[in-house]
């Protein structure tokens, strides 16, 4: 079994009478891609700044390699905010050099595609080349762990999968990297996800672990508007997937019996539900 490289045990966080994370448990191991998923305010980042030792948990345990998460443990990490924490207003070549002296480490090469940037100021770069420069930062004195808050959020196709490579290169050097994203593409590139709905930890696993058995109702119409609105009206949450609409985990009589009040034929199709969906009826079912 690969060596536990951070983990939390009953973490909450309350602000104020809200609670933001409530009682998580994660684990995270060398070697291995964790993504954190989870809508809006589900509690990712609040549960990642007390994985870092930035905002201190209001019960449980947090651990990151092996003891509480002080400045020395800190050290071993890299950390990419979703604000990238870098100096806007210093030149590429500065925030590597400044970084790079702050963990007395060598000063980190840029990959070919930045090297040509180095004397431009950070805040006067496409978003993703900024990204790509958080990630040298984060990288250059080799961490133990990475802990990723939406690094590719923003950024186009082909940097994103460029991106995904360095992510993926980390792991098998051995790094342990948790990922928060919004981009189910990406969950599918994570060895394992974990869900988290309103502060909770809703599910684990892989994606089909997630899944499961959660079925969705395709409905196949002519006239999608009204069949949208029927549903709507009658108080079923419904996706819309381009043109196409879709019910997870309903009952298909229910479903069938507003669409016939309102006069819409539709022909209903039983399919597997996506993770997205699974991730609604899980929100849906934690919603406080
Ligand atoms: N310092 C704070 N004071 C009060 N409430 C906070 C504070 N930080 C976070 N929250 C609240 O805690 C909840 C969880 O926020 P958090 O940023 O952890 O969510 P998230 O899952 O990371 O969302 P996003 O995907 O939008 O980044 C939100 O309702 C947020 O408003």
């Amino acid at each position: 079994m690969s060596e536990r490289i951070l983990g939390t045990r009953g973490a909450t966080r309350r602000f104020g009478s809200f609670t933001a994370v409530d009682s998580v448990d994660i684990d995270v191991s060398a070697g291995e891609v964790v993504g954190l998923l989870g809508a809006n305010g589900a509690g990712k980042t609040t549960l990642i700044r007390m994985v870092l030792g930035l905002l201190a948990p209001s019960a449980g345990d947090v651990t990151l390699f092996d003891g509480p998460p002080d400045l020395q443990r800190r050290a071993r990490l890299g950390y990419v905010p979703q604000n990238l924490g870098l100096y806007r207003d210093m030149t590429v070549a500065e925030n590597l050099q400044f970084s790079a002296e702050s963990y007395g480490v060598p000063e980190p090469t840029l990959p070919a595609g930045l090297a040509t940037h180095a004397n431009t100021l950070v805040g006067d770069l496409p978003l993703g080349s900024q990204r790509q420069v958080a990630f040298v930062v984060a990288l250059a004195h080799a961490p133990e762990a990475l802990i990723l808050d939406e690094p590719t959020s923003g950024v186009d196709a082909l940097s994103r999968a460029r991106l995904w490579d360095t992510i993926r290169e980390q792991a098998d050097r051995g790094a342990g990297v948790l990922v928060t994203t919004h981009y189910m593409e990406e969950a599918q590139q994570c060895d394992r996800l974990l869900l988290m709905a309103d502060g909770r930890l809703v599910a684990s696993g892989d994606e089909d672990a997630i899944i499961g058995d959660t079925h969705t109702i395709a409905v196949h119409c002519a006239d999608w508007g009204r069949a949208f609105a029927a549903l709507n009206d009658a108080g079923i949450p419904v996706i819309l997937s381009g043109r196409a609409i879709r019910v997870p985990d309903t009952d298909e009589r229910d479903l069938r019996s507003a669409l016939t009040s309102a006069g819409i034929d539709a022909e209903l199709e039983d399919v597997r539900a996506t993770i997205e969906e699974r991730m609604l009826t899980l929100a849906r079912a934690a919603g406080r």
